[in-house]
Order: structure tokens, then C-alpha cells, then sequence
């Protein structure tokens, strides 16, 4: 299914100061749209605005082509969104953080018995993925500031959705998870998804990557 998000005439004001103004913006699949500008230009208020959690806005937003707040549910569903700080929980392990989100999102982390092993199983292969093998055990505030935000990219694997909307992902990040991360980004956009992502972190050229500059 092809998804699209657009917003129409999106102006945003915080501290009396206005951050954009009449913004028109698609997302569609197979799309990965960065967001640039300076420190301080609007650009975490703006994927705030988009991904429903910032209402104090202007202008319009739709979802497939309706009205977002009449298809919010089925926007929701499909969004998964990895804020500026990897918000995790320091005294849960990676393992225990993973099933924590899973819970606080709605999804089966397995419930009982082979279903159980089975969602144990979904989230080692997504700490794996990160490069977490060994650390699944240990508390989160033990773990590195690269390690902590590895927690929190390892839901990009573990939770299907079709829309990322990821701020600052590569923030604390090594040249190998930076290129692993861009690499899957694009896996993303090339299956159908759609990624909208901040980064101060120059992204490789790509025929899939679009950029919108604020400030
Ligand atoms: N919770 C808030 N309440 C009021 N104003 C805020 C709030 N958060 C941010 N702002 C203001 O909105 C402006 C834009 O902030 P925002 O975080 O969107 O910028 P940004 O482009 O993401 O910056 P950075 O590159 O530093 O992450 C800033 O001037 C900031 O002071």
C-alpha cells in the first residue's frame, strides 16, 4: 500500500518567534525526507507537529489523502517515532526496555509460554542487530551513550511500521553504526516505508533522499 503524509500552510510559532510559516510537505513511500537547518530552526517542533504529539500549530495535516484527525488510528498504527533522546529506561535492561516499549505501544511481547520464548527471542535478534549481543543483560545506565541509543534503534527492527520519524538517530553513534543505520533506512524506503529523519550528519546521496531546509 502506498502511504502519504502531507501537511498544508503549517506554521509554527514557540516563544513568540515564529519557526516556519505556510510549509507544504509530502512523504511518500519509498521516501527518505531529512529536515535541515541550524540549532534552534524548528526542526524537532516540526516532526513533533507531524507525528501528532505537538498540537500548537497552524495549517493542515492528512494522511493518505484524509483528514489526520479523522484517520489518527490508522496513522498511529503505522508510525514509529525515536525522539532526540533515546529515552530509555536506566535501571531495565536492554532486554527489559524492548519488552517495556512493546507493552507501552500495545504490541504482543509474547505473552506466555512458546509465545513467550518467541518475543524473547524477536528481541535478542534486535539487540544483535544493533551490535548489543552480550549487553542484553546488563542495566541500560551501565551502558555507553552509543550503546543507550543502540537500545533504541534496536525498535526499528523490532516493531513494523511503514513511517519513521527519527530525530537525530546517529547522535553518540560509531562510523560503523552510522553506516549500518543509513543502510537501513534505505532498506526501508526500497520495501515501501517511508523515513523522515533530522540529522546534523551528512547522509550518503541518494536517488531516494529529498531534503527540506528550515531556517
Ligand atoms: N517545550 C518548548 N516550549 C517552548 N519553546 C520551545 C520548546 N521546545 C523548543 N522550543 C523552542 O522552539 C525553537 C525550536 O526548537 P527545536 O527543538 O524545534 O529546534 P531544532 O531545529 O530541533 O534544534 P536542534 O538542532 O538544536 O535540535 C527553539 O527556539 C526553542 O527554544
Amino acid at each position: 500500500m502506498s502511504l502519504c503524509l502531507q501537511a498544508r500552510q503549517l506554521s509554527c510559532e514557540r516563544d513568540d518567534r515564529s519557526l516556519f510559516k505556510g510549509l507544504d510537505l509530502d512523504i511518500r513511500s519509498g521516501e527518505i525526507v531529512r529536515i535541515e537547518g541550524p540549532n534552534g530552526s524548528g526542526k524537532t517542533s516540526l516532526l513533533k507537529i507531524l507525528s501528532g504529539q505537538l498540537r500548537d500549530y497552524e495549517g493542515e495535516l492528512f494522511w493518505n489523502g484524509a483528514a489526520m484527525q479523522s484517520v489518527r488510528e490508522h496513522f498511529l498504527a503505522n508510525l514509529l517515532y525515536l525522539g532526540h533522546a533515546p529515552g530509555i529506561k536506566s535501571g531495565l535492561s536492554p532486554l527489559e526496555n524492548l519488552a517495556w516499549y512493546q507493552a507501552l505501544s500495545g504490541e504482543s511481547s509474547g505473552g506466555q509460554g512458546s509465545g513467550a520464548q518467541e518475543g524473547e527471542q524477536q528481541r535478542l535478534d534486535a539487540l544483535e542487530q544493533v551490535g548489543l549481543a552480550g549487553f542484553e543483560d546488563v542495566p541500560a545506565g551501565q551502558l555507553s551513550a552509543g550503546q543507550q541509543r543502540r537500545v533504541a534503534l534496536a525498535r526499528l527492527t523490532l516493531t513494523p511500521r511503514a513511517l519513521w520519524v527519527l530525530d537525530e538517530p546517529f547522535t553518540a553513534i560509531d562510523r560503523h553504526g552510522v553506516a549500518a543505520l543509513e543502510r537501513q533506512l534505505i532498506r526501508h524506503a526500497q520495501a515501501g516505508g517511508c523515513v523522515l529523519v533530522t540529522t546534523h550528519h551528512e547522509l550518503a546521496a541518494s536517488s531516494l533522499l529529498r531534503r527540506i531546509a528550515l531556517g
